[in-house]
């Protein structure tokens, strides 16, 4: 489970907070999808959250590390997909090799590519290099997974495969957060999150939030979206 309590971030100089005072809950397994305007602060959320922006106030409980997977899913060309999800167990975890290679083994088994261990990145598909960058960050067993707009720049069918990679992941155990402007990758969470300038405007299932939106931002998220 995660919490995160009277989250604040003001950049220096900014004409207004970044972070107005967020507060929000997350079960064990959940999905959680974080919509916004540009500028409403999704990053900055994640980005405290993961600990590469110190908040000005606030608290999180995360109950340990959390991990960040990038857009761009990038993985190291010149390893192969088992050895890009050695790495940083044996580099920073400090792992013994049988006790990575395992690991490592065993959650891209279960994203399906136990077929593709020794692949190099430039042999797979996006949607399984997709895969095999979430098992590298799965393998260093982070509290909470977080996603920095994981589905933007692709085609309608790797979309579909990132949403159905994520519900994957959340069967294993993981709580994942989101951050996108993808509708239908909202739809498939558990929770949606709306932030607007800062602050949390709506949070709610799915349907309760996209079908039924009481915040003006929501609404014009949706209306871009069907554009
Ligand atoms: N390092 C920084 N220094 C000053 N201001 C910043 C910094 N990072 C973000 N901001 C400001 O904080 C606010 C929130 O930015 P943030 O990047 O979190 O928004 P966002 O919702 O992720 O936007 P987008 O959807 O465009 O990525 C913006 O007004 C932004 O200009």
């Amino acid at each position: 489970m995660i919490r995160v309590e009277g989250l604040r971030k003001h950049f220096p100089g900014a004409p207004a907070p970044a972070l107005d005072g967020v507060s929000f809950t997350l079960e064990t397994g959940q999905l959680a999808a974080i919509l916004g305007p540009s500028g409403s602060g999704k990053s900055t959320l994640l980005r405290c959250i993961v600990g590469l922006e110190r908040p000005d106030a606030g608290t999180l409980h995360l109950g340990g590390q959390a991990g960040l997977v990038f857009q761009s899913f990038e993985l190291f060309p010149h390893l192969t997909a088992l050895a890009n999800c050695t790495l940083a167990q044996r580099l920073v975890a400090r792992r013994p090799r049988a006790e990575a290679e395992a690991r490592a083994r065993s959650l891209l088994e279960s994203l399906g590519l136990g077929h593709q261990l020794d692949a190099w990145p430039e042999t797979l598909s996006g949607g399984q290099r997709q895969r095999v960058a979430i098992a590298r960050a799965l393998a260093m067993e982070p509290a909470v997974l977080l996603y920095d707009e994981p589905t933007s720049a692709l085609d309608p069918s790797l979309r579909r495969e990132v949403i159905e990679t994520l519900r994957r992941v959340g069967g294993l155990g993981m709580t994942q957060l989101v951050v996108t402007h993808d509708v239908r990758l909202a739809r498939a969470s558990h929770q949606v999150l709306v932030l607007d300038q800062g602050r949390l405007v709506e949070q709610g299932p799915p349907a309760q939030v996209l079908d039924a939106p009481r915040h003006e931002a929501t609404r014009r998220l949706l209306v871009q979206e069907d554009g």
